[in-house]
């Protein structure tokens, strides 16, 4: 006898009715995608439950993948026995006396075919009894075993799991809309996708360069946070916005101390347009509140005039090192450490103002026409798509 599937456990989801089977059929679809390597599996559902069914592959890999993957609380290796009183206990019986080190034990049936004919308590004490009288050593503890021995009858048959692996949590990416991340280099903005991804948010990227400012490598390094990002969501467009010549215009026509502000709202407006053209409703950035000059309150508030576009913060309340230990977790932080030059930072004095208000700037922007050039930039975007596997470089967008 051996353990022979995962079952996976959706958590949070199972609270959402009516979506319920929009949400299992996404979940189904991303677990496949995640799992499109391993050959022998299949993989089988319900409105509470997925199995995979092993077929022969090592479930160390596969269970390693599955913690990638928004929209599960839990697995676990599961025993799949016929719904019969004698081959459940066989099954129990291996996956108590399998792992080393266990002493205590409880056992916990969930009789979901009611055609069964013992009921769920009186299940649990013919197990429980079952296994003392034929083992030496165990005992049971109800509140704090060592292990919990969960047993579900199903008209299929019976699945017995004992170890619960903690899942991603959240919510199945593409639940839940789509958003357009403002993806810089640095550490904060991979780490804001990944917990909008997390709350099943599909995400396109845009990425604002300055060549030759910035440097080759510097977009590199950005690229590679895309495609780090592809392992919680699949797929990533990154929209790469050369944005120099706007740049040398705020650098030439705006005061200093003002550009930066000036730069951030060029940014939301193409950002807009782009998310117009994709259907996207929202935007996605590593902003948190107080960091730097352009995260003030009244920075955002002069920054946001400029669209009416959500703007998802996910980093908003976090100190630097809370965001940092997410991004060693989610394995972005190595990338974002490597040496950059951003495009907000190249033109811009190191004392911009800290509280520029919305009169101002719109005075400021006033005198400077950015039409043309902004027309100009949003033609000369170019997409490149990332998934898991591979990258390609796309197509060139043909904005308007
Ligand atoms: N070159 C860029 N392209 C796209 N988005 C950007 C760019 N620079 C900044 N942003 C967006 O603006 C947010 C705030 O940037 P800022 O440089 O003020 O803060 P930060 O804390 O250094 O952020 P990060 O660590 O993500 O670079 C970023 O998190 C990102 O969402």
């Amino acid at each position: 006898m051996n353990y022979d599937h995962i079952l996976i456990r959706y958590g949070e989801m199972s609270l959402k009715g009516k979506n319920l089977k929009h949400f299992v059929a996404r979940l189904y679809e991303n677990v496949k995608m995640k799992l499109a390597n391993f050959s022998n599996i299949q993989i089988k559902r319900n409105r509470s439950r997925m199995y995979i069914l092993l077929n022969g592959e090592d479930p160390e890999p596969i269970m390693e993948q599955l913690k990638d993957v928004f929209g599960i609380q839990s697995f676990s290796l599961a025993i799949k026995s016929e719904s019969e009183e004698e081959q459940i206990k066989e099954a129990v019986m291996f996956a108590l006396t399998e792992p080393e080190d266990v002493k205590t034990f409880k056992v916990s049936v969930r009789r979901v075919d009611k055609d069964f004919p013992i009921g769920s308590q009186d299940m649990n004490r013919v197990l429980g009894g079952h296994l003392l009288s034929n083992t030496e050593g165990y005992s049971v503890d109800v509140h704090n075993p060592d292990i919990e021995l969960q047993v579900e009858i199903r008209k299929d048959g019976t699945y017995i799991t004992s170890k619960k692996i903690p899942g991603a949590g959240g919510l199945p990416v593409g639940t839940s809309g789509k958003s357009l991340l403002l993806l810089s280099g640095g550490i904060d903005s991979p780490v804001a996708g990944f917990l909008s991804m997390k709350r099943g948010v599909e995400m396109e990227a845009i990425h604002f360069h300055s060549p030759p400012y910035t440097s080759e490598r510097s977009k590199q390094k950005v690229m590679d946070l895309a495609k780090q990002l592809t392992r919680f969501g699949h797929k990533l467009r990154v929209h790469v916005v050369p944005f120099t010549k706007l740049q040398q215009t705020i650098y030439r026509e705006i005061p200093e101390g003002y550009g930066m502000t000036v730069m951030r709202r060029l940014m939301m407006k193409i950002s807009e347009r782009v998310a117009e053209k994709e259907g996207i409703l929202s935007f996605t950035t590593g902003e948190s509140l107080g960091q730097v000059a352009s995260q003030t309150m009244e920075s955002m508030n002069t920054i946001n005039e400029v669209t009416n576009y959500p703007i998802i913060r996910p980093l908003v309340s976090m100190d630097k090192l809370e965001i940092i230990d997410i991004s060693k977790r989610i394995d972005t932080y190595d990338i974002s450490i490597r040496p950059y030059e951003d495009c907000c930072t190249v033109f811009v004095p190191s004392q911009p103002k800290t509280r520029p208000t919305r009169e101002k700037i719109n005075e400021l922007e006033a005198k400077v026409d950015f039409s043309e050039e902004l027309e100009e930039t949003l033609e000369s975007i170019e997409v490149i798509e990332f998934t898991e596997e591979a990258e390609q470089e796309d197509e060139f967008s043909d904005l308007l």
